[in-house]
Order: structure tokens, then C-alpha cells, then sequence
């Protein structure tokens, strides 16, 4: 039995139902060490039948068989194991890649061996030289005479030491010195006990092989041995062929981005800005987050949670009881808490203190004929922080707090510390048990001034003060808020969590307001804000995503030809697939890194500027937000190639390779 042999192949063509049968039942045997010329009139089916035994064709009835075993050519995974382990193509139009370097274009044939990247790089080197190419190994194709590439064409198809080399009219755009040249170098190449195969319409190819078979009308009309074949001289293995690696195409994409480095900086520059201003607003939107919150701490402790009586019963939740509590505010007399409830509220873990307070409406404050009113009368309680104070200290008996606009009011245009120690007459508003409405009234001296721009105009009262000047009026006494502390930050909304459920006969007692839940509210229309600002950024991301997908969509167009030579070389369509999306994948990710590099800096300059004006980084840019732009630029990278990666796989060989 033959080394390769063909039984009985069929061959057609069809041109919508017509059918146009080209081989007719071909049958041939050929031997290692022989040089086969195949000769016929133009259009009788050589290149055809060149493709079926090159695994380029699948598409054909009959049997091949290598080595004694069928290729059994329905299965595509053993045509391209085939093509990549034994064949090794040279063709008239040299087919080498553009983009690639000589040496580079032979190495893409040994990435799909065995052997290390040295080893590679010193074969690839020494079957240069044997073609008469060492010294032109960093040139490109384009800056080589038609005999040198055809040279380099060799090396490439020898590289992966296939045992049978198909050449499609290998000198026809040769003159005659490099023709002899070549036809040199494949007599030597058969002469190593390799299979030749050569299509022509030449005679001198043909006198320079073992055997001519001419084709006629679909047939083999003469099969002719001019010359004993080669012997074949024993060789060992030194490697095996296998599939390409997903390192090999990545560092593949890369040389090709590379060499069209300024379309692709361009590409990744548009991608970056989408990268960037998405970056850039969700970093704006967690600074301004983390400013108010800075700021509301700065004026309320933390740890301390605001309860109000809950009239309704009904249970409320942080929101319902922030909307209760302004309700209540219109009607404080509602609000009473009995002592039965401060001492449930003490028994809750973590809680270390609880503060009685009084929330009056409609108060008026005297000194001598000047007049200040306000709406609500508050009693200190831990929940103010000192920052809160401009000047002086927090009421005791018989003081008061008031904000500095006040202040002017009574005093005229005086300094907050001369204020400090001046007496007012307060009056205000409130109840009996048995709701008649009381005026009550006390004097007092002034303790501190508040920062009304801060804090918002009020004015903070002495608790137990209020109570004696309440019994006086014969008003009732019970508090109508109460402050909270409790003895952890960490642990101040679980603890709010268990006030709120808090229960008297299936009544909810409480309204439970944390400082926390203030803030959430503040910062859901913050961060809803930089949300609906990222998205509108996002819109440029998905510019970007079509950006990818047409420069992807042109890239196939421009690499057709390209994709047949990996094909024939043996690389897989999931190969020519990934070849695709690494190159997308790879400008997805220096768009990633040039996007976070540009929000970095403009952040740097944003928060340089501002922080004059707001002594805080305006815009935080977290872990969070780096992650999410990286993976967003990646998915979409890869999302874009998709579509030109599978045209890509998809294409066939044979139609690619005659692309122009
Ligand atoms: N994809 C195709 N669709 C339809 N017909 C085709 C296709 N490819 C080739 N043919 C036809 O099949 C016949 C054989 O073509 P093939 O290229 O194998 O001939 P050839 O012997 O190699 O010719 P040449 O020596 O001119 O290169 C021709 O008539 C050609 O027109």
C-alpha cells in the first residue's frame, strides 16, 4: 500500500442546481521520496484535486488514506490535525503574511509544535539559512524579491517537517534563474524522503521530478515515471505537531496591533475616554457621597439615634419613620414617651444611655423690647457634636443655646462671644394633660452660640430647665424625643433595627431615625445622580463597542487572505476565532489601563482644584470602580468581537485563500 493514496475521488461543483463534476474518480498512490508533477489543461481540476489532498477541501466523495489509515474527512478535527502534521503548502503567490517578519512568518508554523521557543526560533533560523535567507530574517515580505519569498514560502512549509509538500504552480511567477533555484531546493526536499506534489503547466517542472500525471477531463489519463523514486533516508522525530496555544494567539494579536499601532492607538484611545468619563463620574459620585457624610458627622454623633413616640402603631422603617417624624414636628403633643418605654429602650444590648428631650413649637425670646420668634424649641442632647457650637459651651441649668442669627436679632451686630452671659426671656406654647393649650416661661442666660450656616437655624435649651418652667405652667412634662446612644458605631443599626420592632399591646412604639438612614437617604439621590451621570458616560463605551466591532468586521475583510494561510498551516477555526477576540480582548484591556490612567490625573487635577474650595478629594475613585470599568472594558471587547470572529472562523479556506 501506498504512503498516500486516493481511491476513487469525486468531485463537484455546483452552480445553484447545476452540477459541474470537475474530478471523476481519481485514483493514485504516491510514495515518500517521490517528486510528482501533475500536468492538465487549464480548468481540468488540478487545483482542486491539490485541495482535497491538502484537507482544504472536505467537500468530495472517495477515500484518502495516509499511512494505511483513512483520513476520514467528515470529521474536521482530523482534516486540521492532517493539514497542521503532514502538509506543508507552497503556492505561486507565495501566500506569506504581510504584517509578519521572515523569520516570524516561519515561526507561525512552529507554534504548532512541540518544541520550546528556543528550539523553535533556532529551527525556524536554520531553515532560513538553508533556503539562502539567513541574513534577511527581520525584513517583511514586501521588502523581498519574488525567488526570496517563494524561498521563505519553503522554509515555512518545511518548518513543521511535514511529510508531504503540495506545490500550486510553485515557479510560475519565477524568472528562470530563481526557478531553477527552487526547483533545486524541492528536488532536495523529496530527496529527504518527503512526499512532493507539484500542479504546473511547465515542463521543465515536470522534467525535474520522479513522475509527471497528467489530468484530462476530470481523469488520469497518463501517470509516468521519468526517475526511480528518492530513497528514503531513515529520520527520527525530533518533535510533534499540536494545536496552537492561547498564549501563541495572543502574542500573535499583539504583533498585529503593533504593526497598525496608530489605527489602533486611535481605537484604544476611544474606547479609553468612554472608560474614563465612566470612571470619572462614579469616583465624583462616591466623593460627594463620602463629603456629606463627612459632613452630617461632623454635625450629629453617630452613634446616637433619634426616637420619637409612634402614634400610629404601625411598624416604620427607616424612611417612613424620617417622613412620621417630620409630620410630627406640626403636632409635637402627639409624640409623649413614657417612662415604661425609655426603660425597653434601655434594656436593648449596646445601649448605653438614654436621653430625655423636649421638641416645643412657637417659642419667642425677649430682651428688653426686641423680639426673636422661632418654630422649634429643642433640648440638648447628646446628638449634637461640639462642632455644631461657634462659641461657648452646651446649656446647664438655666442656659440656653442660640444660633448667632438670633443673636443679631436681640443684640444687634455684635460678636458671638459678647453674647455669651446676656440674659433672654423665653416664652413658649404647650399643653395641659388634658390639652388646654399653656404659655410657659423662663430666663435664661446665654452658654453658646450655634453656626446657624451649618447647623440651620435653632435654638437648644437646658432639659431639665425646660421641665421646671413646663411644671410651672402646670403643662405636662413627658419628653417627646429621646437620644440614644449606643455604645458602637458597628453596632448602631442592629441596634436601631430592634427599636424599631420594638412593640406595646401589638403597637409598634417607636420612629427611629439613625444618622445612617439620613445619610442613605442623602446618598440615594447622590449616587442615583452619578448613576444616571456613569450611564450617560456609558453611552460612549457602547460608540466604543461599535468602534471595535467595525475596525474588527475590516480587519477580517483585510486579513482574508491571511486566514487561509493559518488554515492550510493548520490552525483550527477555533484558532482563527480567537485570533479575533484576543486582538479585541488586547485593546480592551490598554483601553482599560489608558481610561484608568487619564481618570486617575483628571481626578488628581479635579480634587487639586476643588480642595481650596472644599478641603476634601472631591472625587474617590475606589477598588470597586477599577474593577468594574476593567471587566466593562473587557466584556465589551470581547462581545464585539464575536460577531467579526465568527465570520472569521467561518470562512472557507480554499475561498480565502484566493482572496485577494
Ligand atoms: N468554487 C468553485 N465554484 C464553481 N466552480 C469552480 C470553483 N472552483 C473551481 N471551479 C471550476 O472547477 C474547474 C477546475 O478548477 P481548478 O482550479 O481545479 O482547475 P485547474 O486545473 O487548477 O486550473 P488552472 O490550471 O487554470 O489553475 C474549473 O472549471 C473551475 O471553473
Amino acid at each position: 500500500m501506498a504512503f498516500l493514496e486516493l481511491i476513487d475521488i469525486h468531485k463537484s461543483y455546483f452552480l445553484g442546481k447545476e452540477e459541474l463534476p470537475v474530478l471523476k474518480g481519481i485514483s493514485l498512490g504516491f510514495e515518500k521520496g517521490e517528486f510528482v508533477s501533475i500536468l492538465g489543461e487549464s480548468g481540468g481540476g488540478k487545483s482542486t484535486l491539490m485541495n482535497i489532498i491538502g484537507g482544504l477541501d472536505r467537500e468530495f466523495s472517495g477515500d484518502l488514506l495516509v499511512d494505511g489509515q483513512k483520513l476520514d474527512h467528515t470529521q474536521e478535527k482530523q482534516v486540521d490535525d492532517y493539514r497542521r502534521a503532514r502538509i506543508g503548502y507552497i503556492y505561486q503567490s507565495y501566500n506569506l503574511i504581510s504584517h509578519l517578519t521572515v523569520l516570524e512568518n516561519v515561526l507561525i508554523s512552529l507554534e504548532m509544535t512541540t518544541l520550546n521557543r528556543q528550539q523553535r526560533l533556532e529551527r525556524a533560523k536554520q531553515l532560513l539559512h538553508q533556503v539562502g535567507l539567513g541574513d534577511q530574517l527581520k525584513k517583511h515580505p514586501n521588502q523581498l524579491s519574488g525567488g526570496q519569498k517563494q524561498r521563505v514560502a519553503i522554509a515555512r512549509a518545511l518548518a513543521s517537517d511535514p511529510q508531504i509538500i503540495l506545490a500550486d504552480e510553485p515557479t510560475g511567477a519565477l524568472d528562470s534563474k530563481n526557478t531553477q533555484e527552487v526547483l533545486e531546493l524541492l528536488k532536495q526536499i523529496a530527496a529527504d524522503g518527503r512526499l512532493v506534489i507539484a500542479v504546473t503547466h511547465s515542463q521543465e517542472v515536470a522534467s525535474h521530478g520522479t513522475r509527471v500525471v497528467h489530468m484530462e477531463d476530470g481523469v488520469i489519463d497518463s501517470d509516468r515515471r521519468l526517475r526511480a523514486a528518492y530513497p528514503v533516508p531513515e529520520r527520527k522525530v525530533e518533535f510533534e505537531s499540536r494545536t496552537l496555544t492561547a498564549m501563541a494567539s495572543y502574542q500573535n494579536a499583539f504583533k498585529h496591533l503593533f504593526y497598525h499601532f496608530q489605527q489602533n492607538s486611535l481605537i484604544v484611545l476611544g474606547t479609553a475616554i468612554g472608560i474614563f468619563a465612566v470612571l470619572l463620574f462614579s469616583g465624583l459620585g462616591n466623593g460627594v457621597n463620602s463629603y456629606i457624610q463627612d459632613q452630617i458627622d461632623s454635625l450629629a454623633n453617630p452613634q446616637v439615634v433619634t426616637i420619637t413616640n409612634n402614634p400610629a402603631g404601625k411598624y416604620l422603617s427607616e424612611q417612613k419613620a424620617q417622613a412620621s417624624v417630620q409630620q410630627a414636628s406640626n403636632d409635637p403633643t402627639q409624640r409623649t414617651i413614657t417612662q415604661k418605654q425609655v426603660n425597653k429602650l434601655k434594656k436593648i444590648k449596646h445601649v448605653t444611655k438614654v436621653q430625655t428631650g423636649y421638641q416645643l413649637s412657637n417659642y419667642t425670646l425677649n430682651v428688653g423690647n426686641k423680639k426673636a420668634t422661632g418654630s422649634t424649641l429643642q433640648t440638648y442632647t447628646a446628638a449634637y457634636t461640639s462642632n455644631v457650637l461657634k462659641q461657648g459651651s452646651w446649656p446647664h441649668q438655666g442656659e440656653i443655646v442660640l444660633d448667632r442669627s438670633m443673636g443679631e436679632q436681640l443684640f444687634g451686630n455684635i460678636s458671638a462671644k459678647k453674647m455669651i452671659g446676656k440674659k433672654v426671656q423665653l416664652n413658649y406654647n404647650w399643653l395641659t394633660s388634658a390639652s388646654q393649650p399653656v404659655q410657659a416661661s423662663g430666663s435664661y442666660k446665654i452658654s453658646g452660640i450655634i453656626d446657624g450656616k451649618k447647623a440651620g437655624t435653632m435654638m437648644l435649651a437646658n432639659y431639665a430647665s425646660i421641665k421646671t418652667s413646663l411644671q410651672k405652667a402646670k403643662a405636662m412634662t413627658s419628653p417627646n424625643f429621646l437620644s440614644v446612644k449606643v455604645n458602637s458605631m458597628d453596632q448602631v443599626e442592629a441596634a436601631a433595627k430592634k427599636m424599631r420592632h420594638l412593640k406595646t399591646d401589638g403597637k409598634y412604639d417607636f420612629a427611629v431615625i439613625t444618622i445612617g438612614s439620613l445619610l442613605k437617604t442623602v446618598n440615594r439621590y447622590v449616587s442615583l445622580a452619578s448613576t444616571v451621570l456613569a450611564a450617560i458616560a456609558g453611552i460612549s463605551l457602547l460608540v466604543s463597542a461599535l468602534m471595535i466591532i467595525v475596525t474588527m468586521y475590516m480587519s477580517v475583510a483585510e486579513r482574508t487572505k491571511e486566514i487561509g494561510i493559518l488554515r492550510a498551516l493548520g490552525e483550527r477555526r477555533k484558532d482563527i476565532r480567537r485570533l479575533f477576540t484576543s486582538e479585541s480582548l488586547l485593546l480592551g484591556f490598554f483601553a482599560a489601563i489608558l481610561g484608568l490612567v487619564i481618570a486617575w490625573a483628571a481626578g488628581g487635577i479635579l480634587n487639586h482644584a476643588l480642595y481650596g474650595l472644599i478641603k476634601y478629594n472631591i472625587v474617590q475613585m475606589n477598588l470597586s470602580n477599577v474593577i468594574f470599568a476593567f471587566v466593562a472594558a473587557m466584556v465589551i471587547a470581547f462581545i464585539a468581537a464575536l460577531l467579526p470572529a465568527r465570520k472569521a472562523s467561518r470562512l472557507n479556506p480554499i475561498d480565502a485563500l484566493s482572496a485577494e
